[in-house]
């Protein structure tokens, strides 16, 4: 430990009878951006919900931060962003910045630095008056990630942030998490469909059938399994054996 954000040891989950995390070992270096990678179904956000405490795995290890899941002090130390919106929507996107802030332990001018950050990070600023029913696809996947740094936590865990994100903005939310990365140290762990953000990543795991099929840097993936792009190795990793 020490070096690792997150370690999970020989994690399980079954849904009823099926298997949908096998035996799962991965460590998450401090600092480095990771994106998690694998088909629909493969059990990406099942592993993200246990490692956020959210789900109890049947068997097996989680560590964040050295602190063992579930761990109050962890609310603070990770920020979320669910693959569903979980917005308040009669609330205007502001009212629902400040109502998140609130929820940790920041002064009133730390709050209020923090939500202007967020907003702006997301280009939401002009719109934070409006009421989030009033939000389109893209503007509500922009509010839940600015919620999830609100309250600058150490550990990032994102399931697939950029859906419904234009281009333009794509790239520059990509732009600011490899800056929180290089500049702020934050750990960053993101599950993508996305080949080309899957590029930007330190290291890949791919996951098939709850299990972690392969892992290391793009170019160390590609190289190994002499491929193209990442389905190519993925293919060739055993992706197409069920
Ligand atoms: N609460 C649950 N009860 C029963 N089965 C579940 C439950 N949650 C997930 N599953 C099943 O576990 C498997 C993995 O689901 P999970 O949502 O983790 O996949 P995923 O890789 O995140 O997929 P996607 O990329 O489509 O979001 C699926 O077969 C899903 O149907």
């Amino acid at each position: 430990m020490g070096n690792h954000a997150i370690s999970i040891k020989t994690l399980e989950k079954r849904f009823q009878h099926k298997q949908v995390i096998a035996p799962l070992t991965l460590d998450i270096p401090k600092g480095q951006l990771m994106g998690l990678l694998g088909p629909s179904g493969c059990g990406k956000t099942t592993l993200i919900k246990m490692i956020m405490g959210m789900l109890k795995p049947d068997n097996g290890t989680i560590e964040v931060l050295d602190l063992a899941v579930p761990h109050k002090q962890l609310l603070n130390d990770i920020g979320y962003m669910a693959q569903s919106d979980a917005l308040y929507t009669d609330l205007t996107g502001e009212e629902n910045l400040h109502f998140f802030a609130k929820l940790y332990s920041l002064s009133k001018a730390e709050q209020m630095d923090r939500v202007a950050y967020a907003a702006s990070l997301v280009r939401l600023t002009d719109d934070l008056q409006l009421k989030v029913m009033n939000y389109s696809g893209g503007m509500k996947r922009r509010l839940s990630l600015a919620i999830a740094l609100i309250q600058n936590p150490k550990v990032l865990i994102l399931d697939e942030p950029t859906v419904g994100i234009d281009p333009v903005l794509k790239k520059e939310i990509w732009q600011e998490l490899i800056r929180l990365k290089e500049h702020e140290h934050k750990t960053i762990l993101v599950t993508t469909h996305a080949m080309d953000e899957a590029e930007r990543c330190d290291q890949l795991a791919m996951l098939r059938s709850g299990h972690i099929i392969a892992q290391g840097t793009p170019q160390a993936l590609k190289a190994f399994y002499q491929a193209k792009d990442f389905d190519e190795v993925f293919l060739k990793a055993g992706g197409d054996v069920q």
